[in-house]
């Protein structure tokens, strides 16, 4: 049987640090780096990011969206970038963020989490907001083929609020009541479960919240987003040690010379390393 997905990637976190670099080849990006906006840009984008990174950092996290925007060569060259980055050593979540009914949520679960599927990556990123209910054939498959999932709970955006600290009928609110259906999926799992929350780094103080859902923290918003990695201990507090940094843009636009990305993502890896000693 495959090892749960918590279990590699606590692992590598130790190993590695727990940064997750994004792989957004954003237009403007593609342009920076002096390619063309064009699938042979997005090849070359991604190529590179994977040569850069994947031998180091624990998680890559390709962003779908922008291969999806070159229709099925985008996809191709995703579906490269997932299996080369794997080969490479380093875990690939994938970000497309779906969400659906659950008999249509079993169709997103096999394109990403099924083993012998094209785009197969270690965990997928997850809307919860048609009930976290909907989400439950992506958790049986990823519990099946040891992968995981990360269910957006409080998101680094500053819309996000307006569905997630809803207040529902029994106090509780949106994305607390998310952290609970986790914290659940988790329950007795060592040394960590295999079903994360994505909670900006962006959202200030959380202690308030329950963020110890003993499973992985996605925490986007550190660099472009505003977010540093001394917030993390202020934003997390003793539920950092399963945080999972994002940093996207703040290391892509150091591109596209390979030394210069890794550079960039060692400075940020040793700014979160110093930041969760205390922790
Ligand atoms: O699920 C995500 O990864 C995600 C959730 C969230 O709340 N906020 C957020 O920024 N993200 C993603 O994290 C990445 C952040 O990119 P940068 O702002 O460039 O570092 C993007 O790919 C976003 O889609």
């Amino acid at each position: 049987m495959t090892e749960p997905f918590g279990a590699r990637l606590r692992r590598s976190m130790d190993e590695r640090g727990p940064l997750c670099v994004g792989i957004d080849p954003h237009a403007s990006l593609l342009t920076e780096w002096g390619l063309n906006d064009d699938v042979a840009g997005l090849e070359r984008f991604s190529r590179t990011v994977v040569e850069a990174m994947a031998d180091r950092v624990a998680v890559l996290k390709p962003q779908s969206a922008f291969f999806e925007r070159f229709g099925s060569r985008g996809i191709a060259v995703l579906e490269k970038t997932v299996q080369e980055a794997r080969a490479a050593g380093a875990l690939v979540v994938m970000d497309a963020k779906r969400g659906d009914i659950g008999s249509t949520m079993a169709g997103y679960a096999e394109a990403f989490l099924h083993k012998d599927a094209p785009l197969f990556s270690d965990a997928l990123t997850v809307s919860p907001y048609l009930g976290y209910g909907s989400l439950s054939p992506a958790v049986a498959l990823a519990r099946e083929s040891g992968t995981g999932l990360f269910v957006l709970a409080l998101t680094s955006n500053p819309e996000g609020g307006e569905v997630q600290h809803a207040v529902r009928t029994d106090g509780r609110n949106v994305g607390a009541t998310i952290l609970g259906h986790l914290a659940a999926e988790n329950e007795g799992e060592t040394p960590l479960g295999s079903f994360g929350a994505v909670v900006g780094a962006t959202l200030g103080d959380l202690s308030s919240y329950e963020l110890d859902i003993n499973g992985p923290l996605l925490a986007p918003g550190v660099g472009a987003q505003g977010a540093t990695p001394a917030d993390l201990p202020r934003v997390f507090g003793a539920a950092a040690r399963n945080v999972v940094p994002n940093v996207s843009r703040g290391v892509l636009r150091q591109g596209p010379d390979v030394g210069a990305l890794r550079a960039a993502a060692e400075r940020f890896a040793v700014e979160i390393g110093d930041a969760l000693a205390a922790v």
